[in-house]
Parts: C-alpha cells; sequence; structure tokens
C-alpha cells in the first residue's frame, strides 16, 4: 500500500491556530487544513494561501489550505482545537467557559463525522473542561483525547529556571503537574539542571518566586499583550505534541489526560505525565508525591472540578 502523507487540521485560525499551522509546516509533519467559521473563509483562505507562498523561499514542503467546511478535513491524522474565544486582561480563563463549551461541542460533531479516527489535541480554553467537553461530544477513546496545558506550563517553569541560573534552556528539566490555572503544581522536587536537582542550586525562595511566575505565566502575557493572550509558545506546545504522535516518538510529557484511579481522581481531565506516541496517550505515570504535593494537586483538581461542574450543570 503507498504511503500517504499525513494529514493534520487545525480547528480556528486566529492566533494560535495560525502560528501552529505555520510551525507544522516548518517542520514538515503534514499537509495542513485551517479551519474558522463561515463568516471569516477568505481571511482563513488567506492566511493559509501567503504560509503556502513562504513554502519556496523557507525550502519546505507542505500543503496548506483553508476552509470553513469541515469535509476539506476528512480522515484527518491529527486535529488540534484552537477555536473559541481567548481572555483579556482582567479575566480568568474559567470567564470563557460557556462560550466555549458550545464552540467546542459543535467542533467536534463535525470532527467525529468527518475524521473519525483522529488523535485530538485540544486547546480552547479552559483547557482542563474543554477537554472533558471534547471527549463527551467526540465518544472518541480517552488515548485519542489529549488536552494541552503542561508542555507550555513546562517551557514557562524550564524558562524562568534558566533565567535564573543563566544557563541554557536546553538543561533544563522538569514539569508541571494538575490544572492549567493559577494553582497549577509545578514539580520542584522532580526539576533538574543538567541532572543536578535545582534545590542544590536555586535558593528556596527564588524558587518560590518561579513558581509563582510560572502559575501565573499566561495572565503574565495576557496583561502585556493587552488584547489576547500568548500564542508562540502555545503553538510551540501543541506542535511538539503531534510531533509525538505522529512519529511515535513516546515522548514523556505532561498533558491532560483522562484520569480513572490515577492520583486517587476518577473521571477528571488534568494534566499528568505521559507517555505519548503513535497511540495518543499510551501511558500515565503515577508519581509518589508528598504530602505538600497532594495537597497542592487538590486543590488544583478541585478547580477543575468547578469548572466541569459549570459545563455539566450538575
Ligand atoms: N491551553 C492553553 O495552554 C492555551 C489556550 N489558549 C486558548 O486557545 C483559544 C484560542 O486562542 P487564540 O488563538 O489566541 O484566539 P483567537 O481569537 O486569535 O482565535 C480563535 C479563533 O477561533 C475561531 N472560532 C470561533 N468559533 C469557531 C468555530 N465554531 N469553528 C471554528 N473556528 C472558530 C475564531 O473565529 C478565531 O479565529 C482561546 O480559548 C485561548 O484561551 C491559548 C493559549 C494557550
Ligand atoms: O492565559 C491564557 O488565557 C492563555 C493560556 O492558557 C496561556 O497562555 O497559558
Amino acid at each position: 500500500m503507498a504511503i500517504k502523507r499525513n494529514k493534520i487540521t487545525v480547528v480556528g485560525a486566529g492566533f494560535t491556530g495560525a502560528t501552529t499551522a505555520l510551525m507544522l509546516a516548518q517542520k514538515e509533519l503534514g499537509d495542513i487544513v485551517l479551519v474558522d467559521i463561515p463568516q471569516l473563509e477568505n481571511p482563513t483562505k488567506g492566511k493559509a494561501l501567503d504560509m503556502l507562498e513562504s513554502t519556496p523561499v523557507q525550502g519546505i514542503d507542505a500543503r496548506i489550505t483553508g476552509t470553513s467546511d469541515y469535509a476539506e478535513t476528512q480522515g484527518s491524522d491529527i486535529v488540534i482545537i484552537t477555536a473559541g474565544i481567548a481572555r483579556k486582561p482582567g479575566m480568568s480563563r474559567d470567564d470563557l467557559v460557556n462560550t466555549n463549551a458550545g464552540i467546542v461541542r459543535s467542533v467536534c460533531e463535525n470532527i467525529k463525522a468527518t475524521s473519525p479516527d483522529a488523535y485530538v489535541i485540544i486547546l480552547s480554553n479552559p483547557v482542563d473542561a474543554m477537554t472533558y467537553v471534547a471527549y463527551n461530544a467526540l465518544g472518541f477513546p480517552k488515548n485519542r483525547v489529549i488536552g494541552q496545558s503542561g508542555v507550555l506550563d513546562t517551557a514557562r517553569y524550564c524558562t524562568f529556571i534558566a533565567q535564573e541560573l543563566n544557563v541554557s534552556v536546553e538543561d533544563v528539566r522538569g514539569f508541571v503537574l494538575g490544572g492549567h490555572g493559577d494553582d497549577m503544581v509545578p514539580l520542584v522536587r522532580y526539576s533538574n539542571v543538567g541532572g543536578i536537582p535545582i534545590e542544590k542550586l536555586i535558593p528556596a525562595d527564588r524558587i518560590e518566586a518561579i513558581v509563582q511566575r510560572t502559575r501565573v505565566g499566561g495572565g503574565e502575557i495576557v496583561n502585556l499583550l493587552g488584547n489576547g493572550s500568548a500564542y508562540y509558545a502555545p503553538a510551540a506546545s501543541l506542535v511538539q505534541m503531534t510531533e509525538a504522535i505522529l512519529k511515535d516518538k513516546k515522548r514523556i510529557l505532561p498533558v491532560i489526560a483522562l484520569l480513572q484511579g490515577e492520583y486517587g481522581y476518577d473521571n477528571l481531565f488534568m494534566g499528568v505525565p505521559v507517555i505519548l506516541g503513535g497511540d495518543g496517550i499510551e501511558k500515565v505515570f503515577e508519581l509518589e508525591l508528598t504530602e505538600d504535593e497532594k495537597a497542592a494537586l487538590e486543590k488544583s483538581a478541585n478547580s477543575v472540578r468547578g469548572v466541569i461542574q459549570v459545563v455539566t450543570g450538575a
């Protein structure tokens, strides 16, 4: 059988969606279909064509198209959902819940009909709850419904650690557990630089400042931009997850997964470290946590539960 090119659909052609499409093309991860609402069909086609016309200059091979018609997304291997409204200064991600739940539901109905075998990555906020909404609307197995938060939160955390020590970001390792909100849990005990635990290198009060800055990292960008939220680092995070799946890399990355007993949580979507490979979420890692870490995770889980209750009406 002939080998086929990968097909990746990006729903939402705004800041994160368009940036993601370009970064996917730059890595030649597949052909890209950018989808937005019918009222924005021409601008969506225009963005896609503009990106396509950059490919000869960039020396990359990717077909990029824009549309509002899901027929063109038929048979996608990966669907990335960035559709929805973004917050502005003074808002929390949770303020977006009602609007975005409706958008994510309607997008998922279309995906279910046109790409029933796809791996679906959700970005729309509040993303833990939106991943739950997508899972229910899609009816896909849990390994194929994956939320993005931890890769981005960890990238921010590692950036701040590298800045603090004036070392390369390449040598910083760590990760962030829990919901994508201001009580997310950067795991200091599991963070190191070149194999050296950060607690041996950075004073406790500075580590605490880095943890706090990470927790509000999204808000820091929202306040600086003034009229929207982050998109370069979020897009890079989506691309890393997509690459892990399409190349069956079996990366260990923090993603939003359905927990069914892991960490003591049932039927909750939240950020945890997983193996991300050719079959999506292939395994959830359950780490031993201290009592303090457990309490911090419980606080974050309670916030996620509260938002999910808004969408379930419970
Ligand atoms: N989980 C995370 O780490 C992050 C989440 N986000 C979230 O991602 C979402 C998108 O952010 P941006 O791209 O900056 O917003 P944006 O406003 O630039 O783009 C959103 C796009 O979605 C489109 N859209 C709305 N309804 C749609 C529908 N039914 N079908 C298709 N497209 C539809 C809009 O027309 C718009 O073009 C927001 O909810 C934001 O909060 C953003 C960054 C990080
Ligand atoms: O802060 C926001 O609203 C967007 C987002 O989730 C992030 O950048 O972490």
